[in-house]
């Protein structure tokens, strides 16, 4: 898409002094590090990791190092600034109660339930809470602070405490990061879109499920409709600034 203008968008012109600005697409974005949390979609070895979930159901997963690399950076710098890092995964119990009967689209969309009903030995371990598959890789752990929500649905907003969370701790503006760009990134970030929040994908911070011109299409869509996109060197090098102010008043 072609830029025509690099302008800022600032949701809120009275807080300039604790804002950094964050160089994205269509438009620079101006967000204050307080007001601000970094979301991890689903970064598990379901999503991430041979033998997960999705190899098993026949995406590629080869390419999801760098990602991984690159999330554990932005979450690095997110923490330093004192952003809220929220990380999300995705799954039901093992006797997959939660993803839903017959009466529900997931039941016949979710191609882990898909591949289950194909290979009936992998029943109660894809995306099982309590398995292996549905466990945060080993590189992107919690801690004490930070927020893990469990989601049955794509979106992070669907039947999860995100929107009540974000708006007890005043948070309006989204940074986006994990996988997959195409159905749990996008999903959450429309939802987001629809319930007032600015959101920012870090595009080097995600990976599709299918072939890479989903990807095009989901940062497409993003970009043009429903928010900003950036990478993690743009979010880490803003968010230092931030993090220096922090270390002089503190
Ligand atoms: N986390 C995701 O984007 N999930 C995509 C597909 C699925 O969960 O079946």
């Amino acid at each position: 898409m072609k830029i025509v203008e690099n302008s800022v968008v600032r949701r809120d012109p009275g807080s300039v002094d604790s804002e950094v600005i964050l160089p994205a697409r269509p438009e620079s974005l101006a967000f204050s590090p307080q007001q601000t949390a970094l979301i991890v979609i689903d970064m598990q070895n379901a999503y991430a990791s041979p033998g997960g979930y999705l190899d098993l159901a026949g995406f590629d997963v080869s390419h999801t190092g760098p990602v991984i690399t690159n999330i554990k950076r932005a979450i690095a710098a997110a923490r330093s600034a004192g952003i809220k890092v929220i990380f999300f995964q995705n799954g039901w119990d093992n006797q997959y109660v939660e993803a839903g009967g017959e009466g529900s689209p997931n039941f016949h969309k979710s191609n882990a339930l898909k591949t289950m009903r194909k290979r009936p030995e992998l029943m109660g371990k894809l995306l099982a809470k309590g398995d292996w598959d549905y466990d945060l890789v080993d590189e992107l752990q919690p801690q004490p602070g930070d927020i893990v929500l469990p989601k049955p649905r794509y979106s992070g907003f669907f039947n999860t405490q995100l929107d009540s969370l974000l708006r007890s701790y005043g948070i309006h503006h989204l940074v986006f990061t994990g996988i997959a760009t195409n159905v749990c990134v996008e999903s959450t970030l429309r939802d987001g879109f629809f319930l007032e929040y600015f959101s920012v994908v870090l595009e080097d911070a995600t990976h599709q499920a299918g072939p890479e011109f989903v990807q095009k299409a989901a940062i497409y869509n993003i970009e043009t409709f429903f928010g900003w996109v950036s990478n993690v060197d743009n979010f880490c090098n803003t968010v230092a600034k931030s993090s220096e102010k922090l270390s002089q008043t503190t």
